[in-house]
């Protein structure tokens, strides 16, 4: 049935995945009701993301039903266990749901869009939203190790952070401290922290949440950022749109963030025309695309659900795990 996604079932007998087109996903939803308005999903969308309601209710419906599933299954899980722990047991820990793709994909609405449907759940849960940038590294750091070209590769972050926030966030500690990422200064914020708190849902969103890395030989524990997850989406779309995507933002950016001379791009809102997008298709081609290639598309399949955009960034197909 698909075409797009064929690589990732090379004999869909044998893949892990099941494959739908959006209009078969969209049966799925059943009868989840539809619990955000027109007005709200504008507010939710980011810059140059033309998602409105009837994506919401064609797409996001289905996989807001299929999470609540899951997310009651751990709870039944986590309740039988309580059997054999006793009143000693393991705490109640919150579920955490990682979402990764390409940069200028989409991730970020994708990631609010859900937890404003999760938190309308009917049992209220507490569902927070981490994005990953709060962990790259510094600039100055990034400046003096030669990384500035590579922000966003896996070198870029401080690994060592991402993990310690996730097993926090996982032995259920309250009050976990998350560094923020600040686009206007390109750089983290110094001494600024967002600060979670036993959410009952955690969304876990960045280019490089489901990446892997060497095993150490000597057998020590260090987990992959998706060792911590009880479900994770992949954002997908092809190459020639995401890049497309990556470029009409920018030069929206120079008529509207750029300006603010607190920007760090602001001096490319002063650029020609021409010049400007040369910058951005090198930033494309240079960095992004590179990363794209090399790190994050490689991750694609490791996710539970992969939804894959088409024009407009209308998802057209979905694949979800079987097993
Ligand atoms: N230079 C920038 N200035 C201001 N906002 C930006 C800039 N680059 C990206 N953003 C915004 O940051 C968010 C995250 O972007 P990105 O990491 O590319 O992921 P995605 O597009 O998949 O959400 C988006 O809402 C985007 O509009
Ligand atoms: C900050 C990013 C690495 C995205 O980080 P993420 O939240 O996915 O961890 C990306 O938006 C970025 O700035 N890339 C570097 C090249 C560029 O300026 O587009």
């Amino acid at each position: 049935m698909s075409i797009a996604l064929d690589h990732l079932v090379a004999s869909e007998k044998y893949s892990p995945y099941r494959l739908f087109t959006a209009e078969r996903w969209a049966e799925f939803r059943a009868d989840t009701p539809l619990t955000l308005s027109e007005d709200e999903v504008r507010r939710l969308r980011s810059l140059n993301d033309p998602i409105d309601l009837d994506e919401v209710r064609r797409i996001y419906l289905s996989v807001s039903r299929l999470l609540y599933a899951h997310v009651e299954a751990t709870l039944q899980l986590y309740r039988q266990r309580q059997v054999f722990f006793g009143a000693n047991g393991s705490v109640k820990t919150p579920f955490i749901i990682g979402i990764a793709g390409s940069v200028a994909v989409g991730k970020s609405t994708t990631a609010r869009v859900l937890k404003e449907l999760l938190q309308r759940w009917p049992s209220s849960p507490k569902v927070d939203l981490v994005t990953t940038d709060g962990f790259l590294l510094p600039n100055d750091v990034l400046r003096r190790e030669n990384l500035m070209e590579r922000k966003g590769f896996p070198e870029s972050y401080d690994v060592g952070a991402l993990l310690r926030f996730l097993s926090a966030i996982k032995s259920g500690e309250r009050d976990v401290k998350a560094p923020i990422y600040s686009h206007l200064t390109y750089d983290v914020l110094p001494g600024e922290y967002v600060t979670i708190d036993r959410p009952d849902i955690l969304v876990f969103e960045g280019i490089n949440v489901l990446q892997t890395r060497e095993l150490p030989k000597d057998g020590k524990f260090v987990p992959f950022i998706s060792d911590f997850f009880d479900f994770s989406i992949y954002i997908d779309a092809p190459e020639d749109l995401i890049h497309q995507w990556y470029i009409d933002r920018f030069m929206r950016l120079r008529e509207t963030a750029f300006q603010n001379p607190e920007s760090f791009f602001h001096r490319y809102s002063q650029l020609s025309q021409d010049a400007a997008l040369a910058i951005a298709e090198s930033l494309w081609a240079n960095i992004n695309l590179k990363n794209l290639r090399e790190n994050i598309l490689p991750t694609r399949p490791r996710a539970d659900l992969v939804l894959r955009k088409g024009a407009d960034h209308l998802i057209e197909e979905v694949a979800l795990r079987k097993l």
